[in-house]
């Protein structure tokens, strides 16, 4: 669903993703995790279309990122560390407004289950998103994405700042997510998490790939040991 083919990206002289292979299926969740300046964003944004490759192509669902932007996005849905909302508007009202952006006829009864089905309590759906915290939000950004029918999920850093139930929460919904045959990239520096709800886990450094593990093979002393072990090699 989505490809990454020897995907380079430079920013003047330096090189922010070097040659990047990556596949993540339908109904997989794959976890990108490196230290700051890896290229984790870099990657998500070429697959969101936002940056151009220097060299190499970007897929999503079989389709061109750089040839056929608005297509390939229409496949794809993004959630960032915080999901842009507007303050003003209830839960209801967000999606209301994104989901008649994407063109799709859905009914009020429809919206408010996308919403239930995303965690929201039902109390909280119709209050301003203004008073919400950081996890109601993202179930917003879950909702929206389940009404676009998006079939990929991108995601940076969302579980950064939500405490631990909320963020346990986050990662059944994109268990969830996934479970109807999405793919999901995740960018994290959460380790626990991205061993309890990914497939498979990949470790970037210096815009390189270098390793990716299946997530059920290693405990989370033995990602911790892998992460520090290639943090501490020269590249
Ligand atoms: N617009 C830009 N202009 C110049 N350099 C950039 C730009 N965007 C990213 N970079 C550089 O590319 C490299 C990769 O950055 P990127 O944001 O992808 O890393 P990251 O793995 O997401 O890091 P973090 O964990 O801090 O979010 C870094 O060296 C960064 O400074």
């Amino acid at each position: 669903m989505l490809q990454a083919i020897a995907l380079t990206r430079q920013f003047g002289r330096h090189t922010a993703l070097n040659a990047l292979h990556l596949e993540v299926g339908k109904g997989e969740v794959f976890c990108l995790l490196g230290p700051n300046g890896a290229g984790k964003t870099t990657t998500i944004n070429c697959f969101l279309g936002f940056l151009a490759p220097s060299s190499g192509r970007v897929l999503v669902n079989g389709i061109d990122v750089q040839a056929h932007r608005e297509e390939a996005r229409r496949h794809i849905a993004y959630i960032p560390e915080t999901v842009m909302l507007y303050p003003y508007l209830t839960g209801y009202e967000n999606l209301e407004f994104f989901h008649a952006l994407t063109g799709q006829a859905y009914t009020k009864s429809q919206l408010f289950h996308f919403l239930l089905d995303a965690g929201l309590q039902e109390a909280a759906i119709h209050r301003r998103v203004e008073t919400y915290s950081k996890g109601m939000r993202q179930k917003v950004g879950i909702a929206i994405a389940t009404a676009k029918n998006a079939k990929a999920l991108l995601l940076d850093e969302p579980t950064s700042g939500l405490d631990p139930r909320a963020s346990n929460e986050f990662s059944v919904l994109l268990q969830r997510f996934s479970s109807e045959g999405r793919a999901v990239l995740m960018a994290t520096h959460d380790l626990y998490r991205a061993r309890e709800v990914a497939g498979r886990i990949g470790i970037m450094k210096n815009g390189h790939l270098l390793t990716v593990m299946q997530a059920q093979e290693v405990d989370h002393y033995a990602l911790e040991a892998i992460y520090m072990e290639h943090m501490n090699a020269a590249l």
